[in-house]
């Protein structure tokens, strides 16, 4: 069994509650995967005061330097990524496939922002005084609260780190409890590369109190952090309250408009792909299917035929294509929205049970699941769940699918599925979502655009790309007078 420390100020150290928590596989839940820390407060404390010690010298080397860390981190994670991504399939039941994915796209992300360190960080504006230079720098934040969820816990942890240092700040990461051997992995890659002690720091424990602790420590200046709703807001509410910088990414209730000109056939396996890969925990994840009635009963059809040959199974094996939920409590959650689905009149056409034949008992493995006659103000067509179900909506043109698909809270991604140019541009317009695609599936993001939701889906800025610049660095103008 792997067993890791906490990561404070360049050493593994334990933690002094005496107590650890075991990280088991959700595809045979009687395996241990790893150990971590069951940290106190006060040891998130003490990285913090690291982290702080260590930004004055760490912010003062030039971003070249600092790149040149993060390129040597990339190179590492690379070299180790069969290893990590065989960990994440084990620890949180991704397939291999889309874990060895997932860190290819953490060693990308790495290079990117390690690149960062050698681009323009400023612009020069005109004065009104002739004898003057006025200009904008960018000066890091300080020292950064990273808090992350499991569903990705690479890509996440690297895309929200990798940035906060190549602009200077030094980082106290706390992953989640169900991924943190996965991230404590990656941290080790951070420690192989030989970053200045401080300026990476990982602690380990429950978010009730190591992550609360992230949002109330005054030494830590900004906060990022991803996962829930209800935990975002209260990130976001503790952030404000002592004037710390946030930054958050939360839920999603993705659609995808289905219009009678579409290729019906990209538009299923879209569906497939965007709904119930990674057993549908993206936030990005597609979640409300909806289709033009006259061509409803061809893409249902064809939807159901290749939903029945899905493959549900332990994400090692070569043959599985979804794997299980993270946890139990995350199953239940998804068998209470079935529940939920069926008490208010949506019809169940696929699926909807926990598996439990062939060994299946032994991991926490849901059928693929589709409700249709799903109406916009049931709760399956309003909250995030999070797990392979997808809700089919019947409409009789693009107009009412852009009112269906508008009518939730939340505003992450959206896609359209038609060959009609000036429906694209409609839906461009008129869906209110952060990332809108066309002719592609819901989820998965490129690390060098910016990626945020609209409405309740994000604290309304972005991450990635160019757009990180905008949370983890402050902007001074600068004038000069000759
Ligand atoms: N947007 C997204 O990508 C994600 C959305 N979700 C949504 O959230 C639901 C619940 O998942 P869950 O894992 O409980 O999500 P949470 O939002 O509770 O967890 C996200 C992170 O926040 C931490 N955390 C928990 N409580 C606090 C707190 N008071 N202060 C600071 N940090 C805290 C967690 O720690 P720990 O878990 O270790 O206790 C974890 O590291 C899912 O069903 C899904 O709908 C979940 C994951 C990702
Ligand atoms: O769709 C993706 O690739 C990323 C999704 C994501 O960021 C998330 O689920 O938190």
């Amino acid at each position: 069994m792997i067993q890791y420390a906490n990561y404070i100020n360049g050493e593994w150290q334990s933690s002094n509650s005496g107590k650890t928590y075991q990280s088991i596989n959700p595809a045979s839940i009687n395996e241990v995967v790893g150990e971590v820390e069951y940290s106190l407060a006060e040891e998130l404390d003490t990285a913090a005061s690291y982290a702080k010690q260590a930004r004055t010298d760490w912010e003062k080397l030039t971003g070249a330097a600092r790149g040149q860390y993060l390129y040597k981190t990339a190179d590492i994670l690379e070299s180790r990524l069969e290893e990590i991504a065989e960990i994440m399939t084990k620890e949180m039941g991704k397939t291999l496939p889309e874990a060895k994915g997932e860190t290819a796209r953490g060693v990308a992300i790495l290079r990117y922002y390690a690149g960062e360190g050698l681009r323009e960080e400023g612009d020069v504006i005109p004065s009104t005084d002739a004898d003057a230079l006025m200009l904008t720098k960018r000066a890091p934040i300080g020292v950064v609260g990273v808090i992350t969820p499991w569903n990705f816990p690479v890509a996440i942890p690297i895309w929200k780190i990798a940035p906060a240092l190549i602009y200077g700040n030094t980082v106290v990461f706390k992953p989640a409890l169900e991924a943190s051997v996965t991230a404590a992995k990656v941290i080790e890659c951070f420690n192989e590369a030989g970053l200045p002690n401080g300026v990476v720091n990982m602690v380990n424990g429950e978010g009730e109190v190591i992550g609360q602790q992230i949002v109330d420590n005054p030494q830590i200046n900004g906060i990022t952090f991803t996962g829930s709703d209800k935990t975002g807001k209260i990130v976001g509410q503790g952030a404000l309250n002592r004037g710390a910088k946030y930054q958050l990414e939360m839920g999603g209730k993705n659609p995808v408009i289905v219009t009678k000109d579409a290729d019906i056939d990209l538009a299923v396996d879209a569906t497939i792909s965007g709904g119930l890969r990674s057993t549908g925990q993206k936030c990005t994840a597609t979640s409300r299917v909806i289709i033009e009635e006259s061509i409803y009963p061809t893409f249902t059809e064809k939807l159901l035929k290749k939903v029945k040959e899905i493959t549900v199974g332990n994400g090692l094996h070569p043959d599985t294509w979804m794997g299980p939920s993270v946890s139990e409590k995350q199953l239940n959650t998804v068998l209470d929205y079935i529940e939920i689905g069926k008490n208010e009149g949506a019809t169940l056409i696929h699926g909807g049970n926990r598996l439990m034949d062939n060994g299946l008992d032994q991991g926490f493995f849901v059928e693929p699941t589709i409700f249709e006659n799903v109406t916009t103000d049931m709760r399956i067509a309003q909250e995030e769940i999070f797990g392979p179900v997808l809700a089919l909506m019947k409409v009789k043109d693009l107009e009412e699918a852009l009112t269906i698909a508008n009518d939730v809270d939340f505003g992450l991604s959206a896609s359209i599925f038609t060959t009609n140019i000036q429906k694209m541009l409609t839906f461009i317009d008129d869906m209110e979502a952060g990332m809108v695609r066309i002719n592609a599936e819901s989820a998965g993001v490129e690390l060098q655009a910016p990626f945020g939701g609209m409405k309740k889906s994000s604290s309304h800025s972005r991450e990635q790309g160019q757009a990180a610049k905008e949370f983890y660095t402050n902007i001074k103008t600068v004038f000069i007078k000759g």
